[in-house]
């Protein structure tokens, strides 16, 4: 078969003209505006750079690529064809979050839902202003710094404390109760109530927003390759399907929440909660064509606040769960220090925070080494010049701050788990320490800090007061593996708590 022995090198010359213009077409995406970065692989860039890495050395590899090939802290990494500007130093990180030019977020397969509406996955533009500032105030309204909260937070923490009790000095995964706990404060907050752990419909919610989260990390492939959800018979095509799935029972869960507000909605009644106060600015917006205030918007920023503020508390807390078991002499400080202060009680308020440095501290160098959110993305809505780089519109921008919290110059010895480093010569907590950003800076950073910050101190205060964490025998920890993704979570453990 002549044809045959023809069609092979013929095939094989295809193949390998693709590859070439594959690379020529690659290899001039590299602009030579931007800053430079590692060398780069045809089609996939510089995933290389992330695969084969895992836990914290990930978030590691890549500050030390952006260091090493990148200009005072500043890299372009290609993620397939697509570039990122990855930005390890603190004084660029800080032109950025505060640049109006730079306030858009990258586009994401969840637009096809979110179409830009919400509070997160937003470019910055004035219905993101209005809705950023109705968020802000509404939650300060119905609980930043008020004693209902507090209340609302020792409530949870007591039920919290009874699940712990539940588990007979057995080992268990703690995360499987951190989570309802911490989104039943979001409930409270969002529509007025909170229920029982055990409440069929709640446990269905609280799990429908972690696997959501989980979904969308072990499917983070989508982001650069986004055909790969197209896939048939794909892993990556059925967890793209779960996750609408997932967004179709969540939207039915707050769309019934939402009609049953309206119904209850009476005129001139104070707001009771963050929807009813959103539903009362719609009214009093009604004859406004350009309202932000549509139900639409209140669905998307409502999902927000639950995915943004659940699993983000919960892990720090497993965390804090975690560096305690890894580092017992910080334990032992941190609870005598809760019982000379709580003595007999058994909850710290927050009015006895200020005599607690050390166990503040402690939280700080957890959110510190836990680098829960190690990257903080941007999209330049504009040409920009940044550091002399002139970036064009639509670039995504990547502040790392987890290279900011392990960077020498702000936290000598960055690797060791030192709370002392958050305490001054007289042992007071320092009020301002440079580099510390777990909530990120500039315009847009955490809604919800105080209110995080909050249930931080309550559930751990709680927890080490109540308890006595150890290691179930025979088995280890590790606070320095990670489960990396969007939020990077400890590695799945199992801890002894001994009531005292
Ligand atoms: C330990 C807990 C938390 C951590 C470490 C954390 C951290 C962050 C970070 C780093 C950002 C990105 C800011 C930026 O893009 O510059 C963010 C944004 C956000 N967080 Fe949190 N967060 C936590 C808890 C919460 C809670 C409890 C809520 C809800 C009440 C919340 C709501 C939000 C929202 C809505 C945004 C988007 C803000 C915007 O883009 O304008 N977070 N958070």
């Amino acid at each position: 078969m002549p044809e045959f022995i023809l069609q092979g090198p013929a095939l094989l010359a295809a193949v390998l003209c693709v590859l070439a213009a594959a690379w020529f077409a690659f290899k001039q995406k590299r602009s030579p505006t931007l800053p430079p970065g590692p060398p780069t692989k045809p089609i996939i860039g510089n995933l290389g750079q992330l695969l084969g890495r895992t836990g914290k050395d990930r978030y590691r590899s890549l500050a030390r690529a952006v260091n090493q090939y990148g200009k005072n802290g500043m890299a372009t990494i290609y993620f397939g064809s697509r570039p990122l500007i990855f930005i390890t130093n603190l004084d660029t990180i800080k032109i950025v979050l505060h640049s109006n030019e730079m306030l858009g977020k990258p586009l994401t397969v969840r637009d096809e839902f979110f179409h830009r509406k919400g509070l997160i996955l937003t470019d910055g533009d004035d219905a993101w202003k209005e809705q950023r500032r109705f968020a802000l105030s509404t939650l300060r309204d119905f609980g930043m710094g008020k004693t209902w909260l507090q209340d609302l937070i020792i409530e949870e923490a007591q039920e919290l404390v009874e699940d712990f009790k539940n588990a007979d000095g057995k080992p268990f995964d703690p995360v499987q109760c951190l989570t309802p706990s911490v989104c039943n404060v979001i409930a409270a907050i969002s529509y007025g109530q909170r229920f029982s752990h055990k409440d069929e419909k709640f446990s269905r919610l609280a799990l429908l927003i972690s696997e959501n989260q989980e979904i969308q990390s072990k499917n983070l492939a989508v982001e650069f390759f986004p055909f790969l959800r197209y896939v048939p018979f794909s892993a990556f095509r059925a967890r793209h399907l779960a996750w609408w799935k997932n967004i179709g029972d969540l939207t039915a869960f707050f769309g019934k929440l939402m009609e049953e507000h309206h119904e209850s909605l009476r005129e001139g009644e104070p707001p009771r909660d963050y929807l009813h106060a959103f539903m009362v600015e719609a009214a009093k917006q009604k004859d406004n064509s350009n309202t932000t205030f549509t139900d639409d918007q209140l669905l998307r920023s409502v999902l927000n606040l639950f995915s943004a503020g659940t699993e983000t508390t919960a892990t720090t807390l497993a965390w804090a769960i975690l560096y305690m078991l890894d580092y017992p002499a910080v334990f032992d400080r941190v609870q005598k220090e809760i019982d000379s202060v709580v003595g007999n009680g058994r909850y710290a308020t927050l009015e006895v925070k200020d005599r607690l440095p050390y166990t503040q501290a402690t939280i700080m160098e957890v959110q510190r080494l836990a680098n829960l959110v190690s990257i903080v993305a941007r999209r330049t809505l504009t040409d920009v010049t940044l550091d002399g780089f002139k970036i064009p519109a639509g670039i995504g921008i990547a502040a790392l701050s987890s290279a900011v919290h392990e960077d020498a110059r702000f936290f000598p010895d960055p690797l060791a788990f030192k709370p002392e480093r958050f305490l001054d010569q007289s042992g007071k907590l320092r009020s301002k320490v440079e580099g510390f950003i777990p909530f990120s800076i500039g315009k847009r950073f955490c809604i919800g800090e105080s209110l995080a910050k909050m249930e931080l101190y309550i559930f751990f205060t709680s927890l080490v007061k109540n308890f006595q964490f150890r290691i179930p025998s025979g088995e280890t920890v590790d606070s320095n593996d990670a489960v990396w993704s969007a939020i990077s979570s400890p590695k799945p453990f199992k801890a002894i708590f001994e009531a005292r």
